[in-house]
């Protein structure tokens, strides 16, 4: 561990979320985690023969020596970072586009790709709950930046959650008391509601990881 490990939370989420600067650099991290998606969709929806599986399994094993040679402390990556419009640097979820952003209210969009399948078009579920915890995550963040931990976050899947199509999300404040933030969500194709959430968001204190 270095000292930059050992920041308290909300010193590192301040740090986190300065403004990624756009250069020539940083865009092309940009482009490579596109390509990554890009890899990862293909991934999931071909049988490679025996030959090519030991061709690409070499390929990707010598880039992850050539990343692990370039590692650097959570603090001073990109990844993770961003979050204007189009989403933060990141893999976890499809990438969320901002659409509307008010003080109690977000309203995004999104397509996941092949990648995030449960089973028989549908996506997976731990992925819609995780597409709503970085959305409401951000409401209960506020333009202030608080920097908050969800609480519990629950889920309801009311109809699959269809692949390669439009999505689109909602987040709302409900109510605030003192540190805490309750938020809820929904994510809807076209008119029918496929998920809802509601969660709380308890805000960090100094000293808390
Ligand atoms: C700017 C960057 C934005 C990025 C957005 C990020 C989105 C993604 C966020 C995450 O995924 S975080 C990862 C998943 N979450 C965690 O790992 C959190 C683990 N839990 C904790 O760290 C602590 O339990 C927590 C910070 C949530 C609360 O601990 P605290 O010590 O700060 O609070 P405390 O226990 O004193 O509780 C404060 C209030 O919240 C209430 N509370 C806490 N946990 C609760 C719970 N689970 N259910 C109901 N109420 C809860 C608690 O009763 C109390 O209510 P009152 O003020 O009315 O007394």
């Amino acid at each position: 561990m270095t000292s930059l490990d050992s920041l308290d939370g909300i010193a590192m989420a301040k740090r986190r979320g300065r403004r990624l600067e756009d250069t020539p650099h940083t865009q092309a991290y940009r482009e490579m985690l596109a390509a990554v998606r890009g890899f990862q969709n293909a991934v999931v929806q071909a049988n490679p023969s025996p030959e090519e599986l030991a061709q690409m399994t070499a390929s990707l094993q010598e880039m992850q020596a050539m990343l692990e040679a370039q590692a650097v402390p959570e603090v001073e990556r990109w990844y993770g970072r961003g979050g204007g419009r189009d989403g933060k640097l990141q893999l976890v979820t499809p990438q969320l586009r901002i659409d509307v952003v008010e003080e109690d209210r977000i309203q995004a969009h999104t397509v996941a790709e092949e990648f995030y399948i449960g089973m028989n078009g549908a996506m997976h579920g731990g992925i819609v709950a995780a597409i709503f915890d970085a959305l409401l995550g951000r409401m209960a963040s506020g333009a202030q930046g608080r920097v908050c931990r969800t609480a519990y976050l629950t889920t309801n899947y009311r109809a699959i959650t269809p692949l390669n199509e439009r999505l689109d999300l909602v987040a709302k404040v409900e109510s605030v008391e003192r540190r805490k933030r309750f938020v809820s969500g929904q994510l809807w194709h076209g008119d029918t509601l496929c998920a809802e959430a509601d969660a709380l968001f308890v805000e960090l204190l100094p000293g808390h990881q």
